[in-house]
Parts: structure tokens; sequence; C-alpha cells
């Protein structure tokens, strides 16, 4: 589905926050990227969207080489769907506008269709859909957030921190949310978590960043009993 080789990349030409990565999600998989603060995983989910373009190595989409493509790009023509971290959706408009420009591409009945049928699978989006974003909870903001990138039906989908200023209860919510498009339409998940415990029981695999490498990866199953990994990436606490 998505497979990355060698992966170099960094925002200035003198310093390289991605020194060689390389990593793969397959058809229906979610796989979550980890780490400590500034290990590099924004950067390496935004290299893969193609926000920033990698110094060398590939990102191999669907089989075809698409290291160099821009994001905008990669949306309309590679099926990829990319939720940034901040500012995910615009507060001005409605739920329904929000959902249109994810949209945007797609001929109006066929967005219309798309719009039914993601709030089928989101009936929280369904009951405001002409409320403004700045109105939703911040659970109801990720759910959208998830929901205007899933509008093209995208068959790879990048999360960056969606559970990112969420209560515990609310994480849940958006975590059973990400499962559920998993499930029902069997999209690729890669996302970056800080909430690693909660993160790893949902996710079928990870990666554990350092200094812009890869310094552990495997089932969660194989990495929640890890005794190194429970000590250093999750306060020592038992799977
Ligand atoms: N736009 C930018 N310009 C220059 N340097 C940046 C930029 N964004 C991030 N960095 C640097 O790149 C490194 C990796 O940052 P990144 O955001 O990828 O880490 P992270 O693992 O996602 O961290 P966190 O868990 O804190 O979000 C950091 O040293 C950061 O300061």
């Amino acid at each position: 589905m998505i497979r990355i080789d060698n992966i170099v990349a960094g925002y200035t030409p003198e310093v390289d926050i991605l020194k060689g990565i390389s990593l793969h999600v397959d058809r229906a998989e979610i796989v979550t990227l980890l780490g400590p603060n500034g290990c590099g995983k924004s950067t390496l989910l935004k290299t893969i969207a193609g926000v920033l373009l990698p110094r060398s190595g590939t990102v191999t989409l669907e089989g075809q080489d698409r290291s160099q493509m821009p994001v905008h790009r990669k949306i309309r023509h590679c099926s990829l769907g990319f939720v940034p971290q901040t500012e995910n959706v615009f507060a001005n408009l409605t739920v329904r506008e929000n959902m249109q420009v994810g949209g945007h591409y797609l001929p109006p009945d066929a967005c219309q269709r798309r719009m039914d049928q993601l709030c089928d699978l989101y009936p929280v989006l369904g009951r405001k859909i002409e409320a403004r974003a700045a109105s939703l909870s911040g659970g109801e903001r990720q759910i959208l957030a998830l929901a205007r990138a899933l509008m093209p039906s995208p068959s790879l989908l990048l999360l960056d921190e969606p559970s990112a200023g969420l209560s515990p209860k609310v994480l849940q919510e958006v975590f059973a949310a990400i499962v559920e498009v998993r499930d029902k339409e069997r999209v690729s998940i890669l996302m970056v978590e800080q909430n690693a415990m909660e993160a790893m029981r949902m996710s079928d695999r990870a990666y554990i960043l350092s200094m812009g490498t890869v310094a552990l990866t495997g089932t969660t199953r194989k990495l929640l009993h890890d005794p190194q990994v429970r000590e250093l990436y999750m306060g020592g606490r038992a799977a």
C-alpha cells in the first residue's frame, strides 16, 4: 500500500531531521509512530504527504514512486488523506462546507453521496451539519477533520496526533471513529500519537523513532509486552 525506503529529509540544507527511515503500511492496517518530542514523527508524516519533499529515499504509493509529488497532487491523484495536527478544519465554515472543501474534486452529486455516507458512518456530523466548526467540541472537530480528509475516499490516511488535547473519554471516541473507517472502508492508517498505550491498543504495528531513525518496530502485541518499551515510552505501565 505504502512503502518508504531510506528517507532523508529536513527543513534546512544543513540539518537532516530524518536520517534514513524505512517503513511500510499494508492495506487496512493501523500503524502508529511513537517516540520522544522532536524525534521527527510529524516531519515523517509531512514527508510522506509531500508537504516536505525528501532529499533522498523513496515514497512508493500503490506501487508507484511518488517521492517528489507535492501534497495537493497526492490528495487528488494518489488517494491520500492527510489530517495535520493543527488547523485541520475551517472554523468559520459549517460542517457541510468543511466536507464540501474535502470533496471539491468530486462532481457535485458524488460529493453529496459521499457526504451522506460519512454522515451515516459518523452520525454526529449529520446532526450538526449546519453548525459552524468553531462551535463543535474537540472530539467532534477531530471527527470532522477525519471526515473532510475521507471525502475523496482515500486508501491511505495520515493522522498527526488525532487525540491532541482530548480527554481520555473523547480520545476513545475518536479512536473508535478511526477503527470504524478502517473496518468499513479498509483504509490504511499511519498516525502519530503521544498517547502511546492507547494508540498501541488500537494499532496493528508501531514504529518507535529516535533522533530521526527507527529505534524499534514490531506488532503492538509484541511491543506492549517489551519491558524496555514499557519503561521508556509508557511510564512503566503494564499492558
Ligand atoms: N518548520 C520547521 N522548520 C524547521 N525545523 C523544524 C520545523 N518543524 C519541525 N522542526 C524541527 O524538526 C525536528 C523534529 O520535529 P517534529 O515536529 O517532526 O518532531 P515530533 O517527533 O513530531 O515532535 P512532537 O512529538 O513534539 O510533536 C525538531 O527539532 C523541530 O524543531
